[in-house]
């Protein structure tokens, strides 16, 4: 039911008309929503707007609605033409008792004043007691008072006043009664425009309501339109904001992968950066080994250089001499002929004038006495020259310094033959005792020719005997020697190893290692030194010069016919190779002394001839290592021994002819070939395979007759760490197996030819390594042991298991060496 119908209802029993229209004021209080915060504040608005609680507006605050003036407003007696109304007005206590609503309105009120709400606190019911108190004409018999008083305080304040007039007795009341009917008419009007007035206060208040609803219901919709609009606002952001957060989710994911690719990136960077890194310092070592190469390779032009230069003076020196020499021997022809003719010249000259100059010829006699003198004087400076020139002859071989002296010589010799060409011209004048001075120097020259050729068989003799004395020096020695040497440490390499070389001012044959330190139980730490004595010892400064120098005489001993074997002994990465095969190693140097000191032997008589063969012992088979390389493990290296001439001879491996320097550069670099193939076939595996180099050197003396055959085979072993360290398998274990195999018997042989008494078994056969070395090893030979050291801590237990078995090589005493003739 809305609020005008519901006047309309009110108006019936009165008659009273409401305005037909109730303006509602329009709220400029209600803000628009236009955000979040904006709602907020409208709430606030509105509740403020709201006005305080109802039973606060039931006390009527202007609300800004339109009123009727309460100048104009009228009272219903006002209204209905009665004047009276105003004079008869309700005291102010049943004013006050209609206000609290404790009487009910008048009897036709009563119908719509029962929808009104009442008053809780009224345990009445309103139309009844206002129909028992104020119905018209009728009076209940009840109604003990005067009944027209309310049922409130005031009702209350009645009945204690009825029950005073309760006492009064039934007649006095009647008679009361019509004396005071026009009181009571006059009261009951004053009361009727009382309720008029409550009534119409109660109507204002509740249009005043209606239109505070109305307002309210209007703010109710607004606020809901607003509620709606923030909900579609809170909706849209929480859209926005879940949009938000899947882009944040997004952004997440990406970051992490960023972030991934990022970690990614970094690791690859870091990968190419140690891969460049590593590829550079391989570089930088490549160009330091090539550097290297170049200076040692033009280091030994240069030497070639020197020598061929020394040689070629030494052969201009020679063909100097010889021309002077012819030159002389022309001269002496000539001046013979020359004289000759001048003689018989003189002799009829000398007849034609004899007697016209006899006093002249007695004159001449005893100048000739003087030019004799002369002439004695000057045979004895040719016979100083002679003996000068044949000093020369001994002399030239090799020696660069006396080069220059030969210089000088060649200068004395011209201005001595000058000096002498005067002197004959001079003695020209003389011709027989000139003959006589030329016989005399002419046998004088026999007797030097003599005396030379004696010389040089002198010289012969000296070189068997210095051959001898060699060999006995040799053999003095020891026929197996042991020298050690330490590697120097890589720049690469950390921890080194404490090696000492207590005399290594003085002889330099001991080497002393520091052991790792032990804790005893008392807590005290030591450390254990283990000493070694070997014939030499090289440290780590040394060069490949300083140790060739050692064993140079060893392979003088080769050039001599004897056999003569080499080898390195040492862990992988201890120098063995180094020591060996590299540029300046011992194969170039001891073929560079070989051909140099043949060359030399040359004017004594010997011619040699020279053979190398390079094979390697790998997995117990030989393989050729100057052979073609896809040929390396297929062809077939047999071994055989020719026991009558103690001679090894290798089938199927190839032997190239050394007729020069440069061809032992070749086979080196040849081998060095054939085993980087092998290497890539098994890994490490030049570390892995025994390789030996032999060179064979055959040599006769034309002047003689000797006739000699020697061997020198210098073997690079392979590592020789040991099985349980090595940790290898598969094929590794098989090779491993295979060297300590080898080793061990390399052992057993040089340990049984220390102990063994003539003609005992030696047990060359339990190996390839030590059948192939044979006739190197044991009585007819001579053996060099060098023990590879490597610097490092890390290897300290090879090191000393080395060295242990170096110590036992160095004191095995073998048999005397016998030098190999040829029949
Ligand atoms: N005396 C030295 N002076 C300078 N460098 C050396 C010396 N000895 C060895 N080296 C270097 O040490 C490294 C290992 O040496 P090398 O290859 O000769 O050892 P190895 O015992 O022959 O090893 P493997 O058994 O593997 O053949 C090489 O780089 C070599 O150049």
């Amino acid at each position: 039911m809305d609020s005008t119908t519901e006047s309309q209802g009110l108006l019936k029993p009165t008659g009273l008309r409401l305005p037909n229209k109730i303006t509602l004021p329009s709220s400029p209080s209600v803000p628009r929503a236009t955000g979040l915060s904006e709602m907020t504040e409208a709430a606030a608005n509105s509740r403020s707007a709201m006005g305080p609680p109802l039973n606060a507006a039931s006390k009527h605050k202007p609300s800004g609605l339109p009123e009727p003036d309460p100048k104009q407003r009228k009272t219903l007696a006002e209204r209905a033409g009665e004047p009276h109304g105003s004079k008869i007005a309700p005291p102010p206590s049943s004013r006050q008792a209609y206000t609290n609503a404790k009487l009910p309105p008048a009897n036709g009120l009563s119908s719509s004043l029962s929808r009104m709400p009442s008053n809780k606190t009224s345990k009445h019911n309103p139309g009844k007691a206002f129909g028992h108190s104020v119905g018209y004409g009728s009076r209940t018999a009840s109604t003990n008072t005067y009944g027209t008083r309310p049922k409130s305080s005031y009702g209350n304040h009645q009945r204690s006043k009825s029950h005073h007039q309760s006492s009064r007795p039934a007649t006095s009341m009647t008679n009361h009664y019509q004396d005071d009917e026009s009181d009571r008419k006059v009261y009951d009007d004053a009361r009727v425009s009382s309720l008029e007035a409550q009534f119409n206060e109660l109507k204002e208040k509740m249009e005043t309501d209606m239109s505070k609803q109305g307002n309210l219901q209007e703010s109710i919709k607004l606020y809901e339109k607003k509620n709606a609009e923030l909900e579609a606002t809170c909706a849209h952001y929480r859209t926005a904001l879940d949009e938000h957060k899947t882009d944040i989710r997004d952004l997440k994911g990406l970051v992490s992968t960023t972030n991934m690719e990022l970690d990614a990136l970094r690791r690859s960077h870091s990968f190419e950066v140690d891969d460049l890194r590593r590829k550079h310092r391989g570089e930088i070592e490549d160009l330091e080994d090539r550097v290297r190469k170049v200076a040692e390779r033009s280091q030994r032009d240069n030497e070639d250089e020197v020598q061929r230069v020394r040689r070629e003076l030494e052969a201009e020196a020679e063909k100097t001499l010889k021309a002077h020499s012819e030159q002389l021997a022309d001269l002496e022809k000539r001046l013979k002929t020359e004289l000759e003719e001048e003689r018989a010249k003189r002799l009829r000259e000398a007849q034609e004038f004899e007697a016209e100059f006899s006093s002249k010829l007695r004159n001449a006699g005893l100048e000739a006495d003087a030019k004799h003198r002369e002439a004695q004087l000057i045979q004895g400076e040719l016979t100083n020259t002679k003996a000068e020139l044949e000093r020369e002859r001994t002399l030239k071989a090799g020696l660069q310094t006396q080069l220059t002296e030969s210089t000088t010589l060649i200068l004395t010799l011209e201005a001595s033959n000058k000096a002498m060409k005067e002197k004959i011209h001079f003695l020209e004048s003389d011709s027989q005792a000139q003959s006589t001075a030329f016989n005399d120097l002419h046998a004088r020259m026999q007797r030097a020719i003599e005396e030379a050729e004696l010389a040089n068989e002198k010289l012969r003799q000296e070189e068997t005997l210095r051959r001898k004395l060699h060999n006995q020096v040799q053999e003095l020695k020891g026929n197996i020697r042991v020298m050690c040497r330490v590697r120097p440490k890589h720049d690469s390499e950390t921890d080194p190893a404490k090696i000492e070389f207590p005399d290594s001012d003085t002889d330099s044959k001991e080497v002393a290692l520091q052991g790792p330190e032990k804790t005893n139980a008392m807590g005290t730490v030591t450390t254990q030194t283990f000493s070694y004595a070997f014939d030499r010892v090289f440290s780590p400064k040394s060069q490949n010069l300083e140790v060739f120098e050692e064993i140079s005489q060893l392979v003088q001993s080769a050039l001599d016919g004897y056999n003569v074997c080499i080898f390195c002994y040492g862990q992988t990465g201890s120098g063995k190779t180094y020591t060996m095969s590299s540029q300046d190693g011992m194969i170039p140097r001891a073929t560079a002394q070989i051909y140099s000191e043949a060359q030399r032997l040359e004017e004594k008589g010997w011619r040699y001839k020279m053979e190398g063969s390079f094979v390697e012992v790998y997995n117990e088979t030989y393989n050729d290592l100057l052979g073609r390389s896809e040929d390396l493990d297929k062809k077939k290296v047999e071994v055989r021994h020719d026991t009558a001439k103690k001679q090894t001879i290798l089938e199927n491996a190839v032997s190239v002819v050394l007729d020069g320097p440069d061809r032992v550069e070749e086979i080196l670099s040849r081998a060095d070939k054939n085993r980087t193939v092998a290497a890539t076939k098994a890994n490490m595996r030049s570390s892995r395979s025994h390789s030996v180099f032999i060179l064979k050197l055959v040599g006769e003396n034309s002047i003689t007759g000797e006739k000699s055959e020697g061997t020198l085979n210098l073997v690079d072993l392979a590592g020789s760490e040991r099985l349980e360290h090595s940790k290898a398998e598969g094929a590794r274990l098989k090779e491993t197996q295979n060297i300590n195999k080898s080793l061990s018997c390399l052992g057993d042989v040089i340990n049984a030819l220390g102990s063994a008494k003539e003609g005992s078994h030696i047990p060359y056969r339990n190996s390839k390594l030590t059948y192939l070395l044979q006739y190197s090893l044991g009585g007819n030979s001579k053996t060099l042991m060098f023990v590879m050291v490597s610097p490092l801590q890390a290897h300290l237990q090879e090191t000393v298991t080395s060295l242990k078995f170096a110590t036992k090589v160095h004191n095995t005493h073998i048999g005397t060496a016998k030098k190999q003739t040829k029949a």
